[in-house]
């Protein structure tokens, strides 16, 4: 159940970004509350990870604005950054490092000191297997790493979490275990952005869905439709149409 917030901690407003003479993005807006998870649905190409990308200031936007906390990400990165975690599709670690170096060391550069402890007891709370946690991550599963991205987030207390295909090529328990971990953050009260092609997972775990097709937001989902509905055929009912049309 999403918790029952209205606090827009994620806000993409009116954002519109081309990248030489074609539009990827064409102004589209959505808001991420509080204990919230959206799934940012569509097909390859549809301009996901360029909303990803500006939200994390990695790009400007042409016009609108994207913002996280209140913070507006073009007129301060830093402290947008400061409340956000990112777990991109493949985490990046340092993989000579153990799970709990990579843990210490990333939240030291994002500005976060707790003791060894606390730190090997996030990754026991994110349910690193015992074994690994002293382990290179060179020796880790896809699974292993992403519980990895979800410490270091729970290390820095992020208010917003982006990821980008989270679930890909995780095998079924791996893929459920994250989901669980993903409800647990959303039932602290962080704002959750996943932008995804697991129409299961979405389904699943997914308070709202915003359905990206060719740089516009072509379906918004949320609340008690979220329950009713069939996701994979409205998916393909709108990806169809825009091809259609
Ligand atoms: N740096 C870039 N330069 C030129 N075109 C780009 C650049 N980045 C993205 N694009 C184009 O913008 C459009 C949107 O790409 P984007 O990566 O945001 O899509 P996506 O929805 O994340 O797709 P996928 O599901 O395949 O990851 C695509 O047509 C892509 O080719």
């Amino acid at each position: 159940m999403l918790k029952e917030t209205t606090q827009a901690v994620i806000e993409v407003c009116e954002l519109k970004k081309a990248f030489a003479d074609y539009q990827a993005l064409k102004g589209i807006s959505f808001t991420v509350n509080a204990g919230e998870i959206l799934a940012l649905l569509g097909p390859n190409g549809a301009g996901k990870t360029t909303t990803i990308n500006c939200l994390l200031g990695f790009l400007q936007p042409d016009s609108g604005t994207v913002s996280i906390g209140g913070i507006n990400v073009q007129h301060d990165v830093v402290r947008a950054r400061q409340q956000l975690a990112y777990i991109p599709e493949q985490v990046a670690l340092y993989p000579r490092l153990t799970g709990l170096e990579n843990v210490s060391y990333m939240s030291q550069i994002a500005g976060i000191s707790l003791s060894q402890n606390e730190y090997r007891a996030l990754l026991e709370k994110v349910q690193l297997p015992a074994h690994a946690i002293d382990k290179a991550i060179s020796t880790y599963s896809k699974g292993m790493r992403q519980k990895v991205g979800i410490a270091i987030a729970l290390a820095k207390q992020a208010t917003a979490l982006i990821l980008d295909e989270p679930t890909s090529g995780l095998d079924p328990s791996a893929s459920y275990e994250f989901s669980q971990l993903l409800g647990q953050l959303a039932g602290q009260g962080v704002a959750i952005l996943m932008a995804t092609h697991d129409l299961f997972r979405a389904q699943e775990d997914a308070h709202s869905v915003a359905i990206l097709n060719q740089g516009q937001l072509v379906h918004r989902l949320q609340g008690q439709d979220m329950q009713d509905v069939q996701l994979e055929s409205l998916y393909l009912q709108h990806i169809r149409r825009e091809a259609l049309c």
